[in-house]
């Protein structure tokens, strides 16, 4: 059976290994996410799809620009009935308040769902190599606390930060906020361009509250086979 806190990315271009891959994992996968490659290529009926099979969807699509364009984006994509949206707090405390009040109120009139919205923090593929080279003088793991509180005071659900920084994040944010992982690695699995990384068990140990998780599974000889693995190893964290 599905573990909600599963996601699964779905990245792909075509729309037949995306059906191919949601009949495979069937009822095991409850969630997935849908990023740039995927809906860049497919579009919308990428979302219809899934929500005709009855799936959870996050369209990963990190807004990142000013204010009114960014919540007005937001805003478009809330009327395709997602459940997770996602911007770059880095974007700014202004640009997240005015996104998340915007997304209520349109939703509000509209009596559309309003989706969750939660902000990517440091992408997890940045090691302090890159994190140097882009001028950046404190740590990775403060910057993400602090981008986690700003986040949490402009009134999102949530963020997007690797398991390492998961444990920190909880005891600044609480119980109630989303920590959505991606880079993790179930043990002896290829880290492709993943760098700051944990196994599963370790993420939900950590206080993630929802792992991403796509080459592992998507990649896999047997993609069915790997999601169960994960699934089994996540249940022994409850
Ligand atoms: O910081 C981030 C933000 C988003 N992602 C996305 O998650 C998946 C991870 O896929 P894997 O194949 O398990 O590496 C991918 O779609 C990224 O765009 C992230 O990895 N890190």
């Amino acid at each position: 059976m599905a573990d909600e806190r599963l996601i699964v990315a779905l990245d792909f271009h075509e729309m037949d290994k995306v059906q191919a891959l949601v009949e495979n994992l069937g009822d095991c996968v409850s969630y997935y996410k849908v990023g740039m490659e995927l809906f860049y290529s497919v579009g919308v009926e990428v979302i219809t799809y899934l929500k005709q099979q009855n799936k959870e969807v996050f369209l990963d699509l990190k807004l990142h620009d000013i204010p009114n364009t960014a919540a007005r984006g937001l805003c478009s994509l809330a009327r395709l009935g997602v459940s997770i949206l996602n911007v770059h707090a880095s974007g700014s405390y202004t640009m997240m308040k005015t996104a998340i009040d915007q997304l209520r109120q349109e939703t509000a009139r509209t009596g559309i769902p309003c989706p969750k919205l939660i902000a990517v923090t440091v992408l997890t593929s940045i090691d302090q190599t890159d994190w140097t080279a882009i001028g950046q003088k404190t740590n990775i793991q403060e910057q993400v606390v602090r981008l986690a509180k700003l986040t949490k005071q402009a009134g999102l659900d949530g963020v997007v930060a690797s398991p390492q920084e998961a444990q920190a994040i909880r005891q600044a944010c609480g119980e109630e906020f989303m920590i959505v992982t991606p880079g993790v690695r179930p043990s002896g699995v290829a880290t492709n361009d993943q760098s700051r990384i944990a196994v599963p068990m370790q993420a939900l140990k950590n206080g993630a509250s929802h792992l991403v998780i796509g080459r592992p599974i998507t990649a896999a000889k047997d993609p069915h086979a790997a999601a169960l693995a994960i699934i089994k190893e996540m249940e022994m964290v409850r």
